[in-house]
């Protein structure tokens, strides 16, 4: 069982290290938990491993499972790869290169992709690349851990193949609202004026005044589906232009609706009433095509349309055939169902349809803006945080991140322990119980984290998925791990300032390689604590013990009787074994004990087999971490 490089929420201990000597990366002092220096805490690091050595002062891993470093200036070695796939502002780009090594390979074809993508550790697009199952399957064999959306729509990336392949998806949700919602207006208003129609027409030489007349927009009544972020714009817009603003939208708050002066209403109300539709709804299963012929026969006669969402929300072949029948008198299209549209679509090419080519963020600032909000977001992510914007990761604040740091490596050393001590015979884990002991109440202490490092704990050194915040649950039921939380509250006031007491992970309805980790209950039970921001185990079956989990680890059971520690001390020490940490528990004076010896080295198979032969051992294993 190889020990992974190190342990950070987002490692991924297939990657191929680039720079950084994968030696180096599997080192003890690589492995050695210590609290987290205040200036990393600073940055949100969701750092679990650290080294004492001075090259590198503080050492943390990154989502590709390497050692990064920090260096006084904070930032990352050896460099993360960015592969930016669409144009990006230059802003960004001086971000991104602030921490990494930026290639910009614009208008790849698909097979391009995949060939580059499992050499990058981010890869950044917007919407004009499919970011597909076999992109994302390709880039988790190899380096690729995050994807950056420069935009909001993620409809172009492949959430849950990202999520199986442990890969975190980030979005930059706001830097083009205004942008997508002044564009949305400018349809509006060119298409109620024909501003497009007659600017063609004079430019071909004709001058029709009447064949251009447009209608008015105060006191109209315009619908917008989809009150999010560009919808609400949209209506506060609307509302200065005069025009009567109604909206559907099944998620949004009503007080933010009447705030604006819009009244929230039904999708079949919406759409009966307006005289404008205004679509600002994301593209998903529920939203596709839901503008079909069904819903235009609703509608008003002559009613208009803009879309400045996606072009899948409308079934276009219905489009055409309602503009065909006037039932729809102008359609404004920022969008379409792909893109671009063919040459010949009737879509584009009918008289009354206004169109541009997706031009809703296009304008300089929010270019801009989006761009320095993606590279931000990847540069956190890269550096092992969660991100603000991550689309497919529970959100966990910094200052918890932090504080759990320990906790987090503790979580999951108790969960690789645990799982090397079932039997090959026994039947595979089914139920796994993580019992916290705490003083928080359930509001302050958020256990996701740990519940996703126990499983990483337990499934990694047994199979070759990589297991992350982000894939932990949907491994665990891949696998048929249920995974049961408990709270056991704590009363003790020093333990107040601690996040947590103790931490037991119980196997349940499994066999045991080693009979003395089997509690009273017929469970392994391990249970640990965090010493001075160290690891520790505490307990072992139904053994107290102490031992800082550093290193391997070697359990004996033995007859309590004088002498043993030193006849095993003395195997080791003929052998060169260092051992780091000592300690016996027992249940009752001259009974059963347990000896559990943490050692820095691995022991050969004749030291341990001389370990086993010492008269009073009943049973003995070794526990890599
Ligand atoms: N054309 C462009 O360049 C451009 C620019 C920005 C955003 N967009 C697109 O605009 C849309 C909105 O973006 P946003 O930033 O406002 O997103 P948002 O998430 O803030 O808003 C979307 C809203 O749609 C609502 N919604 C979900 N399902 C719905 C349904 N079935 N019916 C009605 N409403 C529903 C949500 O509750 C949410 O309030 C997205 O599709 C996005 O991709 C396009
Ligand atoms: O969803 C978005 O953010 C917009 O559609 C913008 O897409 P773009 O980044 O391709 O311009």
């Amino acid at each position: 069982m190889a020990a992974a490089a190190s342990r950070a929420i987002l490692s991924n201990p297939h990657a191929a290290p680039a720079g950084a000597s994968p030696a180096a990366a599997r080192s003890p002092a690589a492995r050695s938990s210590v609290v987290l220096p205040r200036r990393l805490r600073g940055v949100r690091s969701a750092v679990i491993s650290s080294s004492s050595s001075p090259a590198a002062a503080v050492v943390a891993s990154d989502p590709a499972g390497r050692i990064l470093g920090a260096g006084t200036d904070g930032a990352l070695w050896p460099k993360p790869a960015v592969l930016v796939a669409e144009k990006l502002s230059e802003a960004g780009l001086a971000v991104l290169r602030g921490f990494a090594d930026v290639e910009c390979a614009y208008g790849m074809s698909p097979s391009e992709l995949l060939a580059k993508v499992a050499q990058f550790d981010a890869l950044i697009v917007r919407s004009g690349t499919k970011v597909t199952r076999e992109v994302l399957e390709a880039g988790g064999r190899g380096r690729l851990r995050v994807v950056g959306r420069a935009g909001v729509g993620i409809d172009n990336v492949d959430l849950q193949a990202a999520t199986e392949a442990g890969c975190l998806v980030v979005n930059a949700p706001t830097a083009n609202t205004v942008a997508a919602a002044e564009h949305g207006i400018a349809l509006l208003a060119s298409m109620a004026r024909n501003v497009s129609q007659a600017d063609a027409a004079l430019k071909a030489g004709k001058w029709q005044r009447s064949k251009y007349v447009g209608v008015s927009l105060v006191g109209k009544t315009l619908a917008i589906m989809g009150f999010g972020k560009v919808g609400s714009e949209v209506a506060r817009r609307a509302k200065g232009l005069g025009m009567h603003v109604i909206a559907h939208d099944p998620y949004a708050p009503a007080d933010r609706a009447r705030a604006i002066g819009a009244e929230l209403v039904s999708f079949d109300e919406a759409i009966s009433r307006a005289d404008f539709i205004s679509l600002h709804m994301p593209l998903i299963p529920a939203t596709s095509k839901v503008f079909n012929d069904e819903s235009f026969a609703k509608m008003k006669n002559g009613v208009r349309i803009i879309n400045v969402a996606r072009g899948g929300v409308i079934d276009e072949d219905a489009l055409v055939r309602a503009l065909d029948s006037g039932k729809v008198a102008q359609a404004a299209l920022d969008v379409f169902t792909e893109e671009p549209p063919a040459k010949d679509s009737k879509l584009v090419l009918h008289e009354n349809v206004t169109v541009t080519p997706h031009l809703g963020a296009s304008t300089v600032e929010a270019q801009e803006g989006v761009a320095i909000e993606i590279a931000e977001a990847v540069a956190g992510a890269l550096r092992g945080e969660l991100a603000a914007t991550a689309v497919n990761a529970p959100m966990v604040p910094a200052e918890v991140m932090s504080e759990l740091a320990p906790y987090v490596s503790l979580a999951e050393k108790l969960g690789r322990l645990a799982v090397q001590l079932v039997a090959s015979e026994s039947g595979g884990i089914k139920g796994v119980k993580v019992v916290y002991t705490t003083a928080r109440g359930p509001d302050d202490l958020d256990t996701r984290l740990l519940r996703a490092m126990v499983t990483k704990g337990i499934v990694e050194p047994v199979s070759s998925t990589f297991v992350n915040l982000v894939n932990a649950d949907y491994t665990a039921k891949q696998r048929g791990l249920r995974i049961a939380e408990e709270r056991v509250s704590h009363e003790s006031p020093a333990a107040a300032e601690a996040p947590l007491e103790s931490i037991q992970v119980r196997l349940s309805h499994v066999q045991s390689k080693f009979a003395g980790a089997i509690s009273d209950g017929g469970d392994i039970v391990l249970e640990g604590r965090v010493k001075y921001g160290v690891p520790h185990l505490t307990l072992v079956g139904p053994y107290e013990v102490d031992v800082s989990l550093e290193g391997n680890l070697i359990l004996c059971r033995q007859i309590d009787q004088p002498g043993m520690i030193g006849k095993v001390g003395n195997i080791l020490g003929q052998r060169n074994v260092n051992i780091s940490f000592m300690s016996v528990g027992r249940t009752f004076r001259g009974k059963q004990a347990i000896m559990a010896i943490g050692v820095d080295e691995e022991p050969d198979k004749d030291t341990l087999e001389n370990i086993g032969h010492i008269p009073a051992i009943e049973e003995f294993v070794f526990l890599e971490l």
